[in-house]
């Protein structure tokens, strides 16, 4: 590189000494961006987190923004991208393609913002806001309405050819349709790789023995940049336009505007683009793609806003780099590279054996990840990943974490492939499928499987069944797989209703992590942590034990649909439960009816009814329900709670945000026993919108159906006195 000549260029030209220090730093950073670039736009297999490599060339901004002699035209931070050489034939763009700048934070958007405000001064102008859509950038150019061109963005003045590749894009149209077709339009867009056909990929390229892509960019980009077209054939590529290079022949005002224009001739532009007129609406537009980031058909990275006044663009212009009518907001990245520790299995209620990545502890979307999930060993294989590998690991909204793909060009030889356990990790059975053809391998060892126990216990005091408190995984693992005693309280889940005081005060267990069952660790001396649980200092049981004690007794009145749910029978989840109860009304009932008769019911089937008579032929099974039984337990749907007045028949009721006064499964329960239906999407038919904090956008629209809206209150005079009255005390939006 000739950084340094430049360096000492600039020291004779401004007479400023930059100190050596800051000159060396700066060649060896500017070395690894184009490194790194080189990696990304060349070989489409970059080597670190997109999110790494912007820090990279923050830092080196933030180096010539202390020494501004080193900002040279050669710096990476002046350029597009560097000009390399590659196997495709370089072609010129009739119009520069350049990169946009970034926003992080809200001061670097104002600031922005406030430097349009100034130089506009006086001026009416607009905010398109778009999504940013991570792809690859593409110029088509169009002669005639015909497309004679396509080309990478390459360094912004040349790019590369790949006019028989783009052809094989079904969203590209060859010819433009419709009315006014221009001599000539350059289109300028993001071409992407579905995400949800991202791992197919994959195990195809696995199979073949290639090296598999680390993410969908990556995908786009390798797809794309193919010797051979027809490998691009077979790959699910899609574009989105997002503006106009050289054009003649027709003029524009409005960006916005000039979508549409590009809408009608055939080209895929977006539905996702808002014209607002303040910041105050771009800044909508970002929370809201935030919020919503996954509701839409191709991943996005972050916000493009844009002035959309074409020749107040021009007015604006450009830097060597980027417009400056244009700025893109980065939401927080979702995708991390790490290091892949292992693959272990866990063992889940069912019996499910399922494959668990553990890496290199990172922070992603504002949480610490240490595991992710593989679902099974196919999944394992199809991604390519190796153990030892550095990943792609990608949080996205809720979901649980996931491995993307393997970094291949950082293997150095010493990863090897998962094999999946022959035996139960946590009870040595041999493992097996379900039945034949079934991927998924099953620990057959339901009763005492140590791992199953302590999920079904889990699963019976959680939320969707026995809704227990102070019961929570900590409290599942103690007592089904205690440290100390050698014989845990619970064999299975018929001992639950008999446990006593005695029983808890000895126990000491490890804490699990519930995504995982591993243990955690003591982060001082990172042993495993040992606690115990229901004892206090002094050998004496804490409030909290004796709290769940009485919860526990309580819990034996709870409807027969959560008893059912509790059971853990395959395929009978809450809501199959809520119609066996509804239609049976007893236990026994269920237990005796023919699998006909079970099918035959509605919201049951013949899955369920079947998984029901092989559970019930089971004698351990059997004799969960006598110990439930002999201890209290609700066998059988009281007489009333169904067949008394039921003053909310008829109703359509939607419940959003959190009720002090009810769980949301309570509040759901408390309206359906009075014969309302509880539904979750507000229509012109719902009765009414109960409200709590933190209402979602059901509030919204309840607002703008003009549905009453109740709030807690309301919704206790409505339990309570009826429709009518709650009628009375509800917020219309004519208020
Ligand atoms: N991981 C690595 O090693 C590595 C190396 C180089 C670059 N990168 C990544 O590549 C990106 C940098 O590339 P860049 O210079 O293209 O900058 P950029 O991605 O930040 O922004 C410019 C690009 O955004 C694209 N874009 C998407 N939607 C758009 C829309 N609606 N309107 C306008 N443009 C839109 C265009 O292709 C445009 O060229 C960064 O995300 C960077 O992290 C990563
Ligand atoms: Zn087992």
């Amino acid at each position: 590189m000739a950084g340094e000549e430049q360096a000492v260029q600039a020291v004779a030209e401004t007479g400023s000494a930059v100190p050596p220090e800051a000159r060396e730093r700066h060649q060896r950073l500017a070395e690894e961006v184009e490194e790194h670039r080189f990696r990304y736009y060349v070989k489409d297999a970059p080597v670190v987190s997109d999110a790494e490599f912007d820090r990279l060339l923050r830092s080196l901004e933030a180096l010539e923004e202390e020494h501004p002699e080193l900002r040279t035209p050669e710096s990476p931070t002046q350029k597009v991208s560097g000009a390399y050489e590659t196997e495709f034939t370089e072609v010129e763009h009739r119009e520069r393609m350049l990169s946009l700048d970034n926003a992080f934070d809200d001061e670097e958007l104002e600031s922005w913002g406030d430097r349009i405000a100034r130089e506009l001064d006086g001026t009416d102008y607009h905010f398109l806001c778009e999504l940013k859509i991570d792809g690859l950038a593409v110029n088509l150019t169009y002669e005639h309405g015909r497309l004679t061109r396509a080309a990478t963005r390459g360094d912004g003045r040349t790019g590369e050819d790949i006019t028989p590749n783009v052809r094989t894009i079904a969203d590209i149209p060859e010819r433009l349709s419709g009315e006014n077709i221009p001599e000539l339009v350059e289109i300028r867009g993001e071409v992407f790789f579905p995400m949800e056909r991202f791992t197919e990929l994959n195990a195809r390229l696995v199979e073949a023995g290639k090296p598999p892509f680390a993410n969908p960019r990556n995908a786009a980009a390798g797809s794309l940049r193919q010797k051979d077209p027809k490998i691009t054939a077979t790959r699910p590529l899609h574009m989105v336009v997002h503006g106009i290079g050289a054009r003649e022949g027709f003029t524009i005002d409005r960006l916005s505007q000039a979508y549409d224009l590009l809408s009608a001739w055939g080209l895929p532009t977006t539905p996702h683009a808002r014209v607002v007129d303040s910041l105050a609406g771009v800044r909508e537009f970002i929370a809201y793609y935030g919020e919503n980031r996954h509701s839409v058909e191709h991943e996005i990275d972050g916000v493009v806003v844009k002035v959309d006044e074409v020749p107040l663009q021009g007015r604006l212009g450009s830097t060597s780099r980027a417009p400056r009518w244009a700025i893109a907001w980065k939401y927080a990245p979702e995708e991390v590279n790490t290091k892949l520790v292992d693959i272990r299995v866990g063992v889940g209620r069912t019996g499910r054996v399922t494959p668990y990545a553990v890496v290199e502890p990172v922070t992603v979307a504002g949480s610490e990840v240490e595991f992710a999930t593989l679902h099974n060993q196919e999944v394992v294989k199809a991604k390519g990943v190796l153990i030892g590998d550095t990943v792609v690991l990608r949080k996205a909204g809720d979901v649980i974490p996931e491995i993307l793909g393997p970094v291949t060009d950082l293997r150095d030889g010493s990863e090897r492939e998962f094999v999946m356990p022959a035996e139960c990790p946590d009870c040595g059975t041999p493992l097996r499928p379900m039945k034949e053809g079934d991927i998924d391998l099953r620990c057959p060892n339901a009763r005492t499987c140590p791992a199953q126990l302590r999920e079904r216990v889990f699963y019976l005091a959680g939320r969707k069944a026995l809704d227990i408190e102070n019961f929570g995984y900590v409290v599942a693992t103690a007592l089904t797989q205690p440290l100390e005693p050698a014989e845990p309280p619970l064999r299975d889940e018929g001992d639950l209703f008999d446990l006593t005081v005695e029983q808890l005060l000895p126990i000491k267990s490890h804490v699990l992590d519930p995504d995982t069952g591993l243990p955690k660790s003591d982060p001082k001396t990172g042993e495993p942590k040992v606690v115990t649980f229901f004892a206090n200092q002094k050998g004496e049981p804490k409030k909290n034990t004796l709290a769940m004690l009485e919860n526990i007794a309580a819990a034996k009145e709870r409807p027969l649909a959560r008893i059912i749910t509790g059971l853990s029978i395959r395929h009978v989840g809450p809501v199959a439960a809520e119609a066996l109860a509804r239609e049976f009304r007893s236990l026994d009932r269920i237990a005796e009816a023919d699998e006909e008769e079970l099918a035959a019911t509605e919201g049951v089937g013949p899955t369920i009814a079947a998984s029901l008579k092989q559970w019930f032929a089971e004698d351990w099974h059997r004799e969960i329900v006598e110990k439930w039984r002999a201890a209290g337990v609700r066998m059988a749907e009281e007489s009333g709670r169904d067949e008394g007045p039921r003053p909310l028949e008829g109703l359509t009721v939607v419940v959003t945000g959190t009720l002090s006064s009810h769980t949301r499964d309570g509040a759901k329960e408390a309206l359906q026993i009075r014969g309302a239906k509880v539904t979750g999407s507000v229509s012109k038919k719902t009765a009414f919108v109960v409200v709590g904090d933190n209402p979602g956008s059901k509030h919204d629209k309840a607002v703008q159906l003009k549905v009453p809206v109740l709030d807690e209150e309301g919704f206790a005079v409505l339990l309570e006195h009826g429709p009518d009255a709650a009628r009375e005390v509800a917020q219309t939006s004519a208020e």
